[in-house]
């Protein structure tokens, strides 16, 4: 299936400059949100993922039917004031502002095998984060899955010798 009739690019928003891609045209189609999430449960199967993370807002949309259709955790990676017990923290820049993200302490086990999820990597500053919160815990993240790739914004080579999978690129 070719996933990039589903995507909508909105020129300029959300702000002057920015070409955002629009994911909710693929979710909101049944056979397209499947396709995607199949590519990347057969991706987490091959890197031996045993948790699933994933990052504020869109990382669930993504993370979480692949970790529903292999039976294990999803493990939600949040702006900070959002998660109810103890937290770590990391500060990261976006293609659009700054921000921090947070991980409860516990929500990965030291050796646990994890791949990322997310709608996009644009910069790579949250991928980039949300490593640096799953290794503070003694993750092992084998794996970032990511619906789109802006190749322009050259996220690859911020998180360096990590395996990434993408199942659009632009
Ligand atoms: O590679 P980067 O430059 O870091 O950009 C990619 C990130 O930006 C978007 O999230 P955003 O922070 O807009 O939050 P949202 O999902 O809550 O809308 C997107 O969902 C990725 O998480
Ligand atoms: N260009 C972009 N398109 C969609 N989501 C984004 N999040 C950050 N940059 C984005």
């Amino acid at each position: 299936m070719d996933l990039k009739q589903y995507v909508t690019t909105v020129e300029n928003w959300p702000k002057e400059g920015i070409s955002f891609k629009d994911i909710t045209t693929i979710m909101d189609n049944g056979p397209a949100y499947k396709y995607a999430t199949d590519q990347i449960v057969e991706y987490a199967k091959e890197v031996g993922a045993e948790i699933i993370v994933g990052p504020e807002a869109r990382g669930f949309i993504i993370g979480c039917p692949v970790a529903y259709a292999l039976e294990i955790g999803f493990a939600p990676v949040r702006k900070p004031g959002k998660l109810p017990r103890e937290v770590i923290s990391a500060n990261y820049g976006l293609e659009y502002g700054q921000d921090t993200l947070t991980m409860h302490n516990d929500a990965v086990k030291p050796g646990q095998k994890v791949l990322i999820c997310d709608d996009l990597l644009a910069t790579g500053g949250t991928v980039d984060a949300t490593i640096r919160l799953i290794e503070k815990l003694g993750g092992q993240v084998v794996g970032c899955a990511f619906l789109i790739e802006l190749t322009e914004l050259k996220g690859r080579e911020k998180i360096g010798n990590y395996p990434v999978k993408t199942l659009i690129t632009y």
